[in-house]
């Protein structure tokens, strides 16, 4: 479970997240949709522990995230969050394999096969051909793939994608939202930003932010 105590946020003195008592699940697809500007991307900075807390307590499974010192915070996002984001964020000079496991070599001398194999594996599963093509040479749809992949590599517990269908087309949309979906199944934590009516349709929880407050929670929407 991921819940969130009376949390603030503030950047530049400005309230950019007010949030009372939340409880997500791991297990379901969680959506949190709201317009431009609401805090969203806040929202995955907050919980994913980037972002300082002015006030409140971020725990998963129990975990008081801000009770670990920042290093320690940033070795368990590298261990449990894989990110999705909605342009990429792939390093275009390296193939789609370096892509998947750079990641890996920050905190492994020499990247582990198993951590290699893994990466073939998925990157084979999510129908990526020539995995040694640089980045520049893949449609927008397989890089959203070779991302999902990077995102699921090293096999972290939760997800959190900001906007991940919004720049594909409707056949490659749903086979990102079909792999958030099994990753949920697996009894992984996800939670997609989105505006989608992709998404949101699929969705089993949907929070809606709105200048920072959470105004509606739906549950079981799909
Ligand atoms: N580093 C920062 N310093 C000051 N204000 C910031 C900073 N980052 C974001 N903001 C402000 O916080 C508010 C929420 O931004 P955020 O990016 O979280 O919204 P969002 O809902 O994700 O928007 P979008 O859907 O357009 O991506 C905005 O008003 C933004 O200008």
């Amino acid at each position: 479970m991921l819940t969130l105590s009376n949390i603030t946020v503030e950047l530049d003195k400005q309230p950019i997240l007010s949030l009372g008592d939340i409880a997500l699940p791991y297990g379901q697809l969680n959506v949190l949709a709201g317009p431009s500007g609401a805090g969203k991307s806040t929202f995955l900075h907050t919980v994913s522990g980037q972002l300082k807390l002015t006030q409140g307590l971020v725990h998963w499974q129990g975990q008081s995230l801000f009770d670990l010192n920042e290093s320690a915070r940033s070795q368990w996002r590298s261990k449990n969050v894989g990110f999705i984001f909605q342009d990429f964020h792939l390093i275009p000079s390296l193939s789609a394999l370096d892509n998947v496991i750079l990641q890996h070599s920050f905190s492994h001398w020499r990247i582990p096969n198993e951590l290699r194999q893994q990466a073939l594996v998925l990157l084979k599963q999510f129908g990526v051909k020539d995995v040694h093509k640089n980045i520049g040479q893949f449609s927008r749809g397989e890089k959203q793939r070779i991302a999902l992949a990077r995102a699921l590599s090293g096999s972290p517990a939760i997800i959190l994608a900001d906007e991940p269908t919004a720049s594909l087309d409707k056949e490659n949309a749903e086979f990102v939202i079909q792999q958030l979906k099994a990753q949920a199944d697996l009894g992984k934590f996800v939670l997609a930003v989105s505006h989608d009516p992709l998404v949101i349709g699929q969705a089993s929880q949907i929070l809606y932010l709105e200048r920072g407050v959470i105004q509606d929670e739906s549950m079981d929407a799909a």
